[in-house]
C-alpha cells in the first residue's frame, strides 16, 4: 500500500557520489549527504572543504559534474515543491539594494506559498510567527539596514521559516552572531525540530546547536572523511586539526578545531 506523503521513510535529502568543479577546480569529489526526516544534521569541515558548494549543490544553484540530488524522493531536476524547503544562504556583510523593513523581508521568504495570489490571513499570521519566533516582533517595522549582524541573522532565518519548510538549509547560520542570537537560534531551530523539520546546517562551530544534532558529516578537499555521531561523542581528539577546549559551557561555543 503507498504510504502518505508525509510519512514515508525517504530521505529528504539523498546527495550521491556528488563531484562538483568551481573556477575549474574540483570541490565536491564523490560526496554523500543523506539527510533522513526529522534528522539534524552538521556539516563540518575545514575552510574550503566545500561544505556551502555541497549544500547549494543540494539545492540546484551550483551543478553537478557527476552524481545525483534527490530532495523529497525526487531528483532535483524534477523538483517542484520549493515551499516544503527554507534556505538560509550564508550572510554576507555587504548590505545592499533598498533597505526593505524586517517584515517585507519576511513576507518575501512566503512567496513560494503564495504564488501570485494576494496573501491570506494565514500567510500573515505565518510571517507574524516566523518574526515572533527569532524574538523580533518589536522590530517588525523597522528596516533591516538599523539591525546588528545577529538581528540580521535572525530576520534571514524567519524569512525561511515563513513558509513553514518541512526542511531547513542553513549556511553557517551562527556566523558573526553575537550570543544573545545565537541562544534564540538554537530556541527557534529546537522549536522546529520539535513539530518535524528536517535540518542540514554548515556549521564551523557545534556551539549551542550541540544537543540537537543528530549526525554530523565532515569534509575534507571535497571528500567525506566521517557520517556519523557529531565529533562530540567520537572524541575531539580523532579528528583532524583538534583545537577543542573542554568543558565548555552550554552558552559558550565549541571550538572543533575543524575550520583549521
Ligand atoms: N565561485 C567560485 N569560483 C571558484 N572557486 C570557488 C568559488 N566558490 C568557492 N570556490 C572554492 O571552492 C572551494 C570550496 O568552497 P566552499 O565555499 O564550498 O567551502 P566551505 O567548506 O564552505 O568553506 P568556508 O567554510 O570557507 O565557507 C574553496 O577552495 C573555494 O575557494
Amino acid at each position: 500500500m503507498p504510504q502518505p506523503e508525509n510519512t514515508t521513510p525517504d530521505p529528504v535529502i539523498r546527495l550521491r557520489g556528488a563531484t562538483a568543479a568551481l573556477g575549474g577546480r574540483p570541490v565536491l569529489r564523490g560526496v554523500d549527504v543523506t539527510v533522513h526526516r526529522g534528522e539534524v544534521v552538521a556539516l563540518l569541515g575545514a575552510n574550503g572543504s566545500g561544505k556551502s558548494t555541497a549544500v547549494r549543490s543540494v539545492i540546484g544553484q551550483v551543478p553537478l559534474t557527476g552524481g545525483s540530488v534527490e530532495l523529497f524522493g525526487t531528483e532535483l531536476r524534477r523538483f517542484r515543491q520549493w515551499a516544503r524547503v527554507g534556505y538560509v544562504p550564508q550572510r554576507t556583510t555587504a548590505a545592499g539594494g533598498v533597505p526593505a523593513t524586517v517584515r517585507e523581508v519576511v513576507a518575501s521568504g512566503r512567496l513560494s506559498r503564495t504564488k501570485l495570489r494576494l496573501p491570506r490571513k494565514a500567510d500573515r499570521e505565518a510571517v507574524g510567527r516566523a518574526i515572533e519566533l527569532v524574538g523580533l516582533t518589536d522590530r517588525a517595522k523597522d528596516s533591516v539596514s538599523a539591525l546588528s549582524g545577529g538581528q540580521h541573522q535572525r530576520v534571514l532565518i524567519a524569512r525561511a521559516l515563513a513558509a513553514e519548510p518541512e526542511l531547513l538549509i542553513m549556511d553557517e547560520p551562527m556566523a558573526g552572531v553575537d550570543l544573545a542570537s545565537q541562544e534564540i537560534l538554537a530556541r527557534t531551530l529546537r522549536e522546529q525540530v520539535a513539530v518535524g523539520a528536517s535540518v542540514l546546517l554548515v556549521l564551523h562551530e557545534l556551539g549551542p546547536l550541540e544537543p540537537l544534532i543528530d549526525r554530523a558529516i565532515v569534509l575534507r578537499d571535497g571528500c567525506v572523511t566521517h557520517d556519523g555521531p557529531p565529533p562530540e561523542a567520537l572524541g575531539q581528539h580523532a579528528l583532524p586539526g583538534h583545537d577543542h577546549v573542554h568543558p565548555h559551557a552550554a552558552s559558550e561555543p565549541v571550538r572543533t578545531g575543524l575550520l583549521s
